[in-house]
């Protein structure tokens, strides 16, 4: 099946924060990374699916904060996903934590805030289908000395420069205010940060120790599934991965378009322009994993994905839906027809961009239907599209 060489894939997609709940966009990411980790398998590929979890800089502080607050006084607040996981948190810690100093209770209070908000996004996760290999947390990482090991080698590849942009030789041994890494030479529009203006690690410099983590473990290919806010943040990062990896591998970037709510369809003067976007909860109650995959899948990249609960909309999925099933349940006529499965899949895998295998498979299968019979290969390629989509039937 696998007509390129094979590969170890890392993709890394949704790593949303765990300080808030899953959003429109998240449940696109994980629908796109997990078919970008199912075409990479169908390849021959060797594909580990990674959630980076960000529990360790400032929102993972403001959330144990809130969850705190929440703790002492439950009755002040109004019911949402903070309480919710505050009465998590507190059923697990000790009374004596609640009247310690802040320096005491926030690692605790952090650490659990962080497990519960990850286990209500992990079933988020399940219920749209999508796994994972791997959940690795920020806070695990050997940061401190990884930097170090890290900036010594980009000063040795004249990529360390000073506040001043000036290149120094060698990484202080403390870290010390505005250091910079000159990815301009990799390819980059300007340099990035590695510490701020008080000496601390940027979270650039955390993100490059975690991916240096992922070279480490020895992957050809590294595929990160970002938000498209992370747009100009992006070239820092490849390029970054260009200089710890000395060319050995690559960092190939896909941006998820931004989900907004539908414009109501007649909007009056006096009512906002804009619904609410659904959540993710109420996309799964209405579409169901299925149709909300189908939804996403066939959104081609670039413009924004508009999403409402809509009849229209359902319908519509759900005729595809079933055009596919009638295709395959067609007589087997021995006519023979092209397959087209694996240089498609080559194809929208080289061009990350799902959108084209579900486009094929909706004509294949209109195709089949029109002439009211199906060839083995036609069986044989529909059915490996729609697997390689997470849609078999
Ligand atoms: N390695 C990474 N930077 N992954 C993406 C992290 C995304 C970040 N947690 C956010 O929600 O915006």
């Amino acid at each position: 099946m696998s007509t390129t060489k094979p590969q170890r894939i890392n993709v890394e997609f949704v790593s949303a924060y765990p300080s808030r709940p899953l959003r429109g966009e998240d449940a696109y990411a994980a629908i796109i990374g997990d078919v970008l980790a199912r075409m990479a398998a169908t390849l021959g590929h060797e594909v580990t699916r990674e959630y980076y979890v960000n529990d360790a800089g400032a929102q993972a502080d403001a959330l144990a904060r809130g969850v705190y607050a929440r703790c002492l006084a439950p009755t002040e607040f109004e019911a949402d996903e903070i309480t919710a996981l505050a009465a998590a948190v507190r059923k697990g810690l000790s009374k004596d934590l609640f009247e310690a100093v802040e320096a005491d209770w926030l690692p605790a209070v952090r650490r659990a805030a962080v497990e519960a908000a990850m286990a209500s996004i992990r079933e988020g996760l399940t219920a749209l289908d999508v796994q994972f290999d791997t959940f690795t947390h920020e806070s695990s990482l050997e940061t401190r000395g990884e930097l170090f090991r890290l900036f010594s080698d980009f000063a040795r590849k004249d990529a360390l420069m000073d506040s001043s942009g000036n290149l120094i030789n060698a990484a202080p041994e403390k870290p010390v205010e505005r250091l910079m890494l000159d990815t301009v030479s990799r390819g980059d529009l300007r340099p990035r940060p590695l510490t701020d203006g008080d000496g601390r690690y940027t979270y650039y410099a955390a993100d490059l120790a975690y991916h240096s983590d992922k070279l480490a473990r020895g992957y050809d290919l590294l595929i990160d599934v970002f938000r498209k806010d992370h747009s100009s943040y992006a070239p820092g990062l490849i390029a970054g991965v260009d200089l710890m990896s000395a060319g050995k591998a690559k960092l190939s970037v896909c941006l998820i378009d931004p989900v907004r709510p539908a414009l109501a369809e007649e909007p009056s003067p006096r009512a906002p322009a804009v619904q609410g976007l659904p959540s993710l909860e109420e996309l799964l109650a209405y579409y169901g994993a299925r149709l909300l995959r189908r939804l996403f899948l066939t959104h081609a990249p670039g413009e924004p994905l508009e999403l409402a609960c809509c009849t229209e909309i359902r319908t519509a999925l759900l005729d595809a839906d079933k055009l596919c099933a009638s295709a395959l349940a067609l007589p087997i006529s021995d006519v023979d027809a092209q397959s087209l499965e694996t240089p498609l899949t080559e194809a929208a895998f080289n061009a990350r961009n799902p959108h084209m295998l579900m486009k094929s498979a909706n004509e294949l299968a209109a195709q089949f239907i029109k002439a009211g019979k199906i060839t083995p290969k036609g069986t044989a390629a529909l059915s490996q599209l729609l697997a390689t989509l997470g849609l078999a039937q």
